[in-house]
C-alpha cells in the first residue's frame, strides 16, 4: 500500500482517511490575515541561539529535505517568544511549489510564497522529541517565507548539498551550519496554536511565523525542484508542491508580536 504524499491519490485531501485529526480543531497551516491578528504586548522577543557544531546531516525524507541537528543538550535553542521554557532545535526543512507562484503552506491574506522554511524545536520539559511531539505544548516551529527576488547566498550552501541527496532515503553529512544566517533581519512574528502540516498531523505545535520573508531567486527555486520524491531506481517523480493548503481557523486567535 502506498503511504501519504502530495499526489492525487495520497495527497492532503486524502490524509483524513488514515489521520482523522486532519479535520481537528487546531490544524495547520492557516491563512494569516494581518488586520485580524491581535497585537499582544506581553509577547516576548524571539531568542534563537544556534550552535553550528550541532548540525549533523542532510536527508531526503521522500517528503522534503531536512537538516538534522544534535539535540542531546541545550546548544541550539529557542526561548522567549510566545513559549515558556526551552525548546531544542531538531531539524529544519522546506516546502515549495512546482512554479514560483505557489509553495508556501501558510499564506498572508491569501498570498502564497514560493517556499516556506520550517525550523522545528521541541520542549525540553519532555524527556524526548518523540514524547514532546504528542503533547499540546511539545513543539514550536518557526516559519519563514521565501519570496522570489534576488539570489540568496546564505541559502546556496544548503542548495549545493542537494545534488547528493536527489532520491528518497539518501543523506550526507552537513556540518558547521548555522541556521541563523537563513533568518530575516526582523524577528517580528505572528503566533497561533496549530499542528504538524504533514501526517501524523499532531496538534502539538506552537506556530511562530515571521512577518519578514527571505529572498530566493527563480534559479534557486529550480534547484529545490531537482529533488525526487522517489527512491533511486524507481520511476522518478519530481519533489514539487509538497505543501498542505491552509486549514479552517475554527475560532483560533492569531496574535502579533508587533504593532
Ligand atoms: C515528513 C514528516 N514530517 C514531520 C516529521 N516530524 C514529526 C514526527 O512525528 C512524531 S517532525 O516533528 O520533524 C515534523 S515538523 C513538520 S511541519 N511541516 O509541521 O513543520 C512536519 C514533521
Ligand atoms: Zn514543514
Amino acid at each position: 500500500s502506498h503511504g501519504w504524499g502530495y499526489g492525487a491519490d495520497n495527497g492532503p485531501d486524502k490524509w483524513v482517511e488514515n489521520f482523522p485529526i486532519a479535520d481537528g480543531p487546531r490544524q495547520s497551516p492557516i491563512d494569516i490575515v494581518p488586520s485580524a491578528a491581535e497585537y499582544d504586548s506581553t509577547l516576548l522577543p524571539l531568542s534563537l541561539k544556534y550552535d553550528p557544531a550541532t548540525s549533523k546531516g542532510i536527508l531526503n525524507s521522500g517528503h522534503s529535505f531536512q537538516v538534522d541537528f544534535a539535540d542531546d543538550n541545550d546548544s541550539s535553542t529557542l526561548t522567549g517568544g510566545p513559549i515558556s521554557g526551552t525548546y531544542r532545535l531538531r531539524q529544519f526543512h522546506f516546502h515549495w511549489g512546482g512554479s514560483d507562484d505557489r509553495g508556501s503552506e501558510h499564506t498572508i491574506d491569501g498570498t502564497k510564497f514560493a517556499a516556506e522554511l520550517h525550523l522545528v524545536h521541541w520542549n525540553t520539559k519532555y524527556p524526548s522529541f518523540g514524547d514532546a511531539a504528542s503533547q499540546s505544548d511539545g513543539l514550536a516551529v518557526v516559519g519563514v517565507f521565501l519570496k522570489v527576488g534576488g539570489a540568496n547566498p546564505q541559502l546556496q550552501t544548503v542548495l549545493d548539498a542537494l545534488d547528493s541527496i536527489k532520491s528518497k532515503g539518501q543523506q550526507t553529512t552537513f556540518e558547521n551550519f548555522d541556521p541563523t544566517i537563513l533568518l530575516p533581519g526582523s524577528l517580528d512574528y505572528w503566533t497561533y496554536d496549530g499542528s504538524l502540516t504533514t501526517p501524523p498531523l499532531l496538534e502539538s505545535v506552537t506556530w511562530i511565523v515571521l512577518k519578514e520573508s527571505i529572498s530566493v531567486s527563480s534559479d534557486q527555486m529550480t534547484k529545490f525542484r531537482s529533488l525526487l520524491f522517489t527512491p533511486e531506481g524507481a520511476d522518478p517523480n519530481a519533489m514539487v508542491d509538497n505543501y498542505r493548503p491552509p486549514q479552517p481557523l475554527k475560532g483560533r486567535k492569531v496574535r502579533a508580536s508587533f504593532q
